[in-house]
């Protein structure tokens, strides 16, 4: 069994915990009597024109698999403030509770702290967590296609739309980017680390970027340590960078996003 297989084991079995608590129609009459989902394609830069700096999606992660304790973070909405403050796009919320140690009440508190796009971050795998999603105020889910099947992968970003929320497609392979084009994702992220084995290799994001398809929001995914990281991913072709590690570690988020941002616009720049 992979590591993605694992965490998505320990996925259901909460969410069957949280379906026996609230059920699907209670949960579709929260999502109703929720505020509108916010444009996350819009904040990411939108049409392609238009995409002349680099966006972060700063992300509120406490643990990974990957390295274990990252921060404690006992605040999230603060954090979040200051991600915002620092010139994020959108803020990644991790939700899932086993292996990341986040919650929906994580996503609650952002979502009463600012208001720019929220990604809810999770394995999804049932249409129940897109639900819960906007009953929580996200505006962008994630679909990682190593975890679903194409009629999958079309039948949720549908819901996901239907409920005006965006899809980040995840991707970390040319036949996962064939997969989220076929499905007609208009935000595709390249994933340099792999779920399965959780080995992290930068290099694949520009062998794998150029095949993503024109108008797509191209996101480059984990790995970020420094300016240069962000330099290399936006110079290769990246509209935006999702961020964690280095901004849950860092005592000065806001002014690290900040340079996180000018990198990419000097890369960018160069690049166009
Ligand atoms: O972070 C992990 O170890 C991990 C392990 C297994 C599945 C997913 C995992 N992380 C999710 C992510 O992709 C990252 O949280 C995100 O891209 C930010 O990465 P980083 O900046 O390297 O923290």
């Amino acid at each position: 069994m992979t590591v993605l297989d694992d965490i998505i084991v320990g996925v259901r079995e909460d969410m069957e915990a949280r379906r026996r608590l609230v059920s699907l129609d209670e949960l579709k009459e929260r999502a109703a009597a929720t505020a509108p989902a916010l444009d996350a394609w819009a904040a990411l830069g939108g049409p392609a024109a238009s995409r002349d700096e680099l966006k972060v999606i700063a992300e509120i992660k406490r643990r990974s698999p990957s390295k274990g304790d990252l921060a404690s973070i006992v605040d999230p909405a603060a954090l979040a403030v200051q991600y915002a403050d620092g010139g994020a796009s959108v803020i990644s919320v991790l939700t899932e509770q086993r292996r990341f140690n986040g919650s929906l009440a994580d996503l609650d508190a952002v979502r009463a702290a600012v208001d720019i796009p929220l990604l809810r971050k999770d394995f999804t795998v049932d249409e129940y967590q897109i639900w819960e999603a906007r009953a929580h105020g996200a505006d962008l889910i994630l679909l990682i296609v190593a975890a679903l099947s194409d009629a999958q992968l079309r039948e949720f970003s549908a819901l996901s739309h239907e409920l005006g929320m965006n899809v980040l497609v995840e991707t970390h392979t040319p036949e996962e980017i064939e997969r989220a084009a076929a499905a007609q994702a208009r935000i595709i992220g390249v994933n340099v680390r792999n779920l399965k084995t959780l080995d992290v290799d930068r290099s694949l994001f520009a062998s794998l970027a150029g095949s993503i398809p024109a108008g797509a929001v191209v996101v480059a995914e984990s790995g970020v340590r420094n300016a240069d990281d962000v330099a290399h991913y936006a110079g290769n072709g990246a509209d935006a960078i999702l961020v964690g590690e280095a901004l849950v570690s860092d005592s000065t988020p806001r002014e690290r996003i900040s340079e996180f941002k000018a990198a990419g616009a000097a890369a960018i720049a160069v690049r166009t």
